[in-house]
């Protein structure tokens, strides 16, 4: 089974409009409220395609209860360490034609014991899984890190989950994705922006991408998953190299989309090129989906995707 952890959850609340008018009074045509973070959003994608999964996540206030029901309500297993603080509250404004404003609050400070009761609770996750059939294979952690959690973080929960005998995926940006590379977490998954701001230097063909990847792996990344948006995924590991592309006609809402990708890359087995195709056809079909709703099977489109080894390293990137 896949455990996903995310210490900065959210509720996301997304209001869809024709037109976002800043400075005026706006309204929505339809508004919605879903469970956020990066690893619950995993798990609502592995748990929409039938893989079993359990979400690891600080809890606090009145949203976190709320976050903890809605979880519930959608068959999502939840294991929590409650929290003093308050559960964030995320906004998107998403309007017709694509275009999303996003504003995500900094979240609750986790006390150093808060921190440590998390890293104790992905543990005995793993422990309790151990030889029940319900064996941990993956524990993907994503998200920024709130505040009271150092950025070496999810570098000490790497090393804790490898002694653990489960490999895992990181899906987070700046100082904390640095400084975990060196524990050698089996996967990791930045964008465009997030591989760019890593190496410090624009990353603006596919190219481009693929040496920033490779220097991530220099740096001790097993696999690098790298999103480049509109232009497809990327896939660096030392068995070899794959580009693939999804092509979608209209974009709903992107919120979530490379949440889906990961969990679609999981559960496909987390390496080589079908893994790849498989986390393209879910962002393809998260994308057109509305808020960060997860595409269940039925909404997959597997005959668009193309991959190939023969990466075409000279293509501009959009955007
Ligand atoms: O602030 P973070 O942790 O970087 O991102 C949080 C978030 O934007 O990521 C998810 C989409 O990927 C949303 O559900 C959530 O609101």
């Amino acid at each position: 089974m896949i455990v996903t952890i995310t210490p900065n959850p959210s509720l996301d609340r997304t209001y869809e409009l024709p037109t976002l008018t800043p400075g005026e009074v706006n309204r929505a045509a339809h508004d919605r409220l879903d469970p956020g973070g990066k690893g619950v959003n995993v798990s609502r994608a592995l748990t929409a395609a039938g893989h079993r999964t359990t979400a690891v996540l600080p809890l606090g206030g009145l949203s976190g209860g709320l976050l903890s029901d809605l979880l519930r309500r959608q068959g999502i297993d939840v294991a929590a360490v409650t929290i003093a603080g308050d559960t964030r509250i995320n906004v998107s404004i998403a309007e017709d034609g694509g275009g999303l404003t996003k504003i995500n609050a900094v979240g609750p400070e986790l006390s150093a014991a808060e921190s440590a009761a998390l890293l104790a609770l992905v543990r005995d996750t793993q422990r309790i899984g151990r030889g029940t059939g319900n064996d941990v294979d993956w524990l993907a952690c994503c998200g920024s890190l709130p505040r009271g959690l150092a950025p070496e973080w999810y570098a000490q929960l790497v090393a804790q989950v490898h002694s653990g005998g489960a490999r895992i995926a990181l899906d987070t940006s700046g100082p904390a994705l640095l400084a975990a590379l060196s524990a050698r977490p089996d996967v990791v998954k930045p964008n465009r922006e997030e591989l760019a701001e890593a190496v410090g230097r624009q990353v603006t063909t596919v190219g481009d991408a693929v040496d920033a990847a490779g220097e991530l792996r220099k740096r001790g990344a097993q696999q690098v998953l790298a999103s480049l948006g509109a232009d497809g995924m990327l896939l660096i590991a030392e068995e070899g190299s794959w580009f693939g592309s999804a092509p979608v006609a209209v974009v709903r809402s992107d919120v979530g989309a490379g949440d889906a990708s990961l969990a679609g890359f999981l559960g496909a087995g987390g390496t080589g090129p079908e893994a790849l195709a498989a986390a393209l056809a879910h962002g393809a079909a998260a994308v057109q989906l509305p808020g960060s709703v997860m595409p269940t099977p039925a909404d997959l489109d597997p005959a668009a995707v193309v991959v190939t080894a023969d990466i075409p390293l000279e293509r501009p990137l959009r955007g």
